[in-house]
């Protein structure tokens, strides 16, 4: 029997990445239903992650984090844009390990920075040097998005067309690779 394409997929990597304009379009192509946990979290609450941040601090943000992916990993035929730093908790990271196939779509910090130099909706680029603080957490997440990924897509400076063109080769290469 061969492998199919994978039932779920999941999207890992920093702030600006991808996960969301690239998850929602593979998702598209490939006829599963697309979720975002911070869509959610922001949906359920009824607030933007900054008010959630402002009350609950990151603790409370992660902790609703973790519930949110616990609850749609487990979905059938997704494809699931987590969180930049969905992949901080070891429990977030066997989680997404266990459920699907993991996708890190990995950016320089300079194309991060680009993309969302303006962006109000990320605290942790609030009152910072946006540049510094995106090399920090290049720097910390960088092995953790690696260890936990089946496949690293490089995002910087190519075209969404391209990536997701991408991805859809790799998905299938590993399909017919399986196949006996
Ligand atoms: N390959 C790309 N080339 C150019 N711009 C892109 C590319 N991918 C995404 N962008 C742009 O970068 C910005 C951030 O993308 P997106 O919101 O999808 O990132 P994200 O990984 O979901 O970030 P977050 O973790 O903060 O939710 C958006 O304005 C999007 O249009
Ligand atoms: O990188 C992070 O830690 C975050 C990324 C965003 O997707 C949000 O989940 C939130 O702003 C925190
Ligand atoms: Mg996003």
């Amino acid at each position: 029997m061969g492998a199919q394409i994978p039932n779920n997929i999941f999207l890992i990597g920093l702030m600006g990445a991808g996960k969301t304009t690239v998850g929602k379009l593979i998702a598209k192509s490939l006829g599963k239903t697309f979720y975002d946990t911070d869509h959610v979290i922001e949906q359920r609450t009824g607030v933007k992650i900054p008010t959630i941040f402002e009350l609950e601090g990151e603790e409370g943000f992660r902790k609703r984090e973790t519930s949110t992916l616990e609850e749609f990993a487990q979905q059938d035929n997704v494809v699931l844009a987590t969180g930049g730093g969905a992949i901080i908790a070891p429990e977030n990271r066997a989680i997404l390990k266990q459920y699907g196939y993991v996708i890190y779509l990995r950016a320089n910090v300079n194309e991060l920075y680009l993309r969302t130099r303006n962006d109000k909706n990320r605290p942790l680029l609030q009152n910072v040097d946006v540049k510094a603080k995106l090399e920090q957490l290049f720097h910390a997440r960088n092995p953790l998005y690696t260890e936990t990924a089946n496949l690293i897509v490089d995002t910087g400076h190519q075209p969404v067309a391209v990536i997701i063109q991408k991805i859809e080769n790799a998905l299938h290469a590993l399909e017919s690779s399986c196949k006996p």
